[in-house]
């Protein structure tokens, strides 16, 4: 497949970036997942990394976040401390019959100690605090296991909040979830991002999303094929390069604020829907 040519769109000093990847290059099972991967997370930007299938997109999240070894650099922080990260997985495997209410799971998540010793209330007055600052305050008596996954997007993202990270991580924040409620997520997160200061980064699917609220882009099909402010880089030629149709975008009246949506079929449908 064609790969364009990194865009020198936006050129700040490293003052200026929350995360520079620095030639990364992924291995697993004798296969090349990332190959030289260079680009970069803008301060207090929210960075979308958009691809195909298999692009390396999660890959290069748990390179990020320490979890796999890897080759090049990931440069993170101003003065070489690292920066407090939060991190919202893309999909969270436990038991549905899981006894435990949301407050409880935040809560140990919050202490220290193992729950059998109980749950200070002090920590359970935190867990509502937690819950109130992403809009969910009124899921903390639910059963974890019983929640949608919208809401349960909520209580992660309430937990990836917990420690004030500096960098916020999220691995696809909209799968599973209506367009309504990737809608009013996604402005909760800005308005968070916002008052909070954090860095987000994050994998996206959605173009419509993307367009709509990150500042920044980085295309990966294994290695960068463009990066820069989204106006520039969602460019026909570039989203065809990485995901090998022709795709483009096309502004919509029908969307609120007339925001632009991807005019690939599927996105078609789903904003339709
Ligand atoms: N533990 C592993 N061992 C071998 N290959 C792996 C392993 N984990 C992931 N891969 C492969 O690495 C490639 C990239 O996977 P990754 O999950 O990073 O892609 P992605 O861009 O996040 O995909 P998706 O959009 O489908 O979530 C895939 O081909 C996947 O099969």
């Amino acid at each position: 497949m064609a790969a364009t040519s990194v865009l020198p769109l936006h050129q700040p000093g490293p003052a200026d970036l929350a995360v520079r990847f620095d030639a990364v290059t992924v291995e697993r099972g004798g296969i090349s997942i990332l190959d030289q991967v260079s680009a970069s997370v803008p301060k207090g930007s929210c960075t979308a990394i958009i691809g195909p299938n298999g692009a390396g997109k999660t890959t290069l999240l748990l390179a990020l976040l320490g979890e796999i070894s890897y080759q090049g650099r990931i440069h993170m922080g101003n003065n070489g401390a690292p920066p407090r990260i939060g991190y919202v997985p893309q999909r969270l495997s436990f038991d549905r019959g899981m006894p435990l209410t949301v407050s409880e799971f935040l809560a140990m998540g919050f202490q220290k100690k193992p729950l059998w010793f109980g749950i200070a209330k002090a920590l359970h007055q935190r867990s509502r605090e937690a819950l109130e600052l992403v809009k969910a305050g009124h899921l903390a008596s639910r059963k974890i296991g019983a929640l949608s996954g919208g809401e349960l997007q909520r209580v992660l993202l309430a937990l990836a909040l917990r420690q004030e990270p500096e960098l916020l991580v999220l691995d696809e924040p909209s799968a599973g979830v209506d367009f309504r409620g990737e809608l009013i997520f996604c402005e909760l997160l800005d308005n968070l991002r916002r008052s909070q200061g954090f860095t987000q980064l994050m994998v996206s699917h959605d173009l419509a999303t993307v367009t709509h609220h990150a500042t920044h882009v980085i295309c990966l099909n294994r290695k960068v094929a463009a990066e820069g402010p989204p106006r520039l880089t969602l460019t026909g030629d570039n989203l065809t390069a990485i995901f090998g149709m022709h795709m483009g975008l096309v502004s919509s009246r029908s969307m609120p604020d007339n925001r632009a949506v991807c005019s690939a079929p599927c996105c078609q449908e789903r904003t339709n829907a």
